[in-house]
């Protein structure tokens, strides 16, 4: 068994066990509830943004600990103040470290969209998501029948929530793509090995339909790789690790996006 599948396998559980704690009636009845979402979409095509989507990653299933007792108030605030255009927050508490305070923390310090970063099987996490003050879900090809991706899609759209669909392949592109997304992320990381490479970015950019936003997701490790997927059509980036292994992850976001706009600045403008 892969460590997705085992993954989707434990979040069958987990879901049923907190349907049974907290009720979808209890959820409703969340502030953040009524609140109109922020749209991911927009705040990555705005040009005054990176287009940096800045994770809050405490540890993973390839790397073990990361930055555990890392500052969730403090760091989500300096990754806006750096130049971030939005925030994921890794909610999974076994394989992340992560917990749906940190989102509400998040949610508490910041106007911006903010992606809840989970692994979503069931309606249930969807009401979750915006019960906690989340603007965007995560679906992924390879967890999810096509059918059932495009119910949750539907059902998150309904509530305001935007879909981020990530893809492994073209194949998972062509087959999950539907019309509640209007986001797709290439992620870069092969969850067999665990091996990030940009180049599957490269490889599916063509693919994505014009007028759906691209993001390439995963193992972005330096400025002028970002901008050559920029180049190559890029419009979002999802940075997790780059930052989170330093102690102040938010001094590392300033740093690699100051240098990111110097490399951007040195370009020749086009016509
Ligand atoms: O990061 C992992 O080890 C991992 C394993 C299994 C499923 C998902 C995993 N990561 C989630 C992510 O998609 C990344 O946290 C996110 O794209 C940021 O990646 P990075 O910049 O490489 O931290």
């Amino acid at each position: 068994m892969n460590i997705l599948d085992e993954i989707i396998a434990y979040k069958y559980q987990e879901v049923a066990e907190r349907k049974e704690l907290y009720p979808v009636k209890l959820l409703e009845k969340s502030l953040y509830f009524e609140n109109t979402c922020m749209s991911l979409e927009r705040y990555l095509l705005r040009p005054d943004k990176s287009g940096i989507i800045a994770e809050i990653k405490r540890k993973s299933p390839s790397r073990g600990d990361i930055n555990p007792y890392v500052s969730v108030e403090r760091t989500s605030i300096g990754y806006m103040q750096a130049g971030a255009s939005a925030l994921s927050i890794l909610t999974d508490t076994r394989y992340f470290g992560g917990k749906n305070e940190d989102l509400m923390t998040a949610r508490k310090y910041n106007y911006c969209p903010i992606l809840r970063k989970d692994f979503m099987v069931d309606e249930y996490q969807i009401v979750e998501a915006k019960s906690i003050g989340a603007d965007a879900i995560l679906l992924i090809a390879a967890a999810l029948e096509p059918a059932r991706l495009k119910e949750l899609a539907s059902f998150a759209r309904s509530l305001g929530l935007e879909v981020l669909l990530e893809v492994h392949s073209k194949e998972e592109l062509d087959a999950s793509l539907n019309e509640y997304v209007t986001v797709v992320g290439v992620n870069n990381r092969n969850l067999k090995d665990f091996k990030t490479s940009v180049d599957l970015s490269f490889e599916l950019a063509n693919y994505i339909p014009k007028g759906i936003t691209k993001i390439s997701e995963s193992g972005i490790s330096n400025a002028q790789v970002m901008v050559e997927l920029k180049e190559a059509g890029f419009h979002g980036f999802l940075i997790g690790e780059r930052f989170m292994y330093e102690g102040r992850p938010e001094r590392a976001a300033t740093e690699f996006i100051r240098e990111y706009k110097a490399l951007l600045a040195k370009k020749p403008v086009t016509a």
